[in-house]
């Protein structure tokens, strides 16, 4: 395995206040790193920090060696992030297909097709293109915003909260379909999760954050209900 991503002493502002602090980790690829920790800590933060849309961060972050720091977010995603942000970010008077076809304009490649994968994987997306956006549930929502998302040619997907207010059945069926994404496909996945059966059933490794800061790193072996109860109950 080698190191796909790399935090290095990262501090992470909006406006003059510090979220994450002196945050560092490596990720390897093929990873699925999983996000924890109660809510306000700072996970969303660190997603977006990734994606460069807090106000300011300091130290490095390097995707496969190559400083991201000081580039805009849609350089970044050309180096292969594909961001699912928390509540989805769905444009709902835009069409399904034109939804997924955002995605594309931070391709490598700059192809301007729905990749087949994208479809492949989520049957209900494939038939209803013509389909406006916002008349979707919001299982079907979270398959589109990981549509788009794929539509990148992702090497990481960034996943905030993916499983938030979706009912138990389509939990499963994404989980399910991130595990193929993973294992089988082996794109790395970052993501943040409230439900720790799903960590611990896709996650290989976790990050337990509190108070902007990563106190906890390891296999997820390693994530016993004594971590859980001290940095997640309330
Ligand atoms: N745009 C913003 N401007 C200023 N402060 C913010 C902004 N977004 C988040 N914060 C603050 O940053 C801290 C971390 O928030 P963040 O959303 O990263 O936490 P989280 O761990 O993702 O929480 P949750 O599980 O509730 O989503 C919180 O104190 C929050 O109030």
């Amino acid at each position: 395995m080698s190191t796909l991503l790399n935090f290095d002493n990262v501090t992470s502002y909006y406006g003059a206040t510090r979220i994450l602090k002196d945050f560092s980790f490596e990720m390897q690829k093929g990873e699925c790193l999983c996000v924890l920790g109660r809510n306000g800590v700072g996970k969303t933060t660190l997603m977006r920090t990734i994606m460069g849309l807090t106000d300011k961060s300091t130290g490095a972050i390097r995707i496969n060696g190559t400083e991201l720091t000081g580039k805009a977010p849609y350089q970044r995603a050309t180096y292969g992030l594909g961001y699912v942000p928390q509540g989805r970010g769905i444009l709902s008077d835009f069409t399904v297909r034109e939804n997924i076809l955002l995605g594309t304009f931070a391709r490598a490649d700059k192809a301007p097709e729905i990749p087949e994968l994208c479809l492949r994987i989520f049957p209900y997306l494939k038939e209803n293109l013509d389909r406006r956006a916002g008349l979707l549930s919001g299982g079907q929502k979270q398959q589109l915003a990981i549509a788009r998302a794929l539509a990148v040619g992702p090497q990481i997907l960034l996943l905030d909260e993916p499983t938030e207010g979706i009912q138990p059945n389509i939990v499963h069926e994404i989980g399910e379909i991130l595990k193929m994404l993973n294992k089988e496909l082996g794109i790395s996945l970052i993501l943040t999760e409230q439900h720790i059966k799903v960590a611990r059933k896709l996650g290989d490794s976790f990050i337990m954050v509190d108070n902007g800061r990563v106190v906890a790193r390891g296999p997820i072996e390693d994530m016993t209900d004594e971590l859980v109860e001290r940095h997640m109950t309330i």
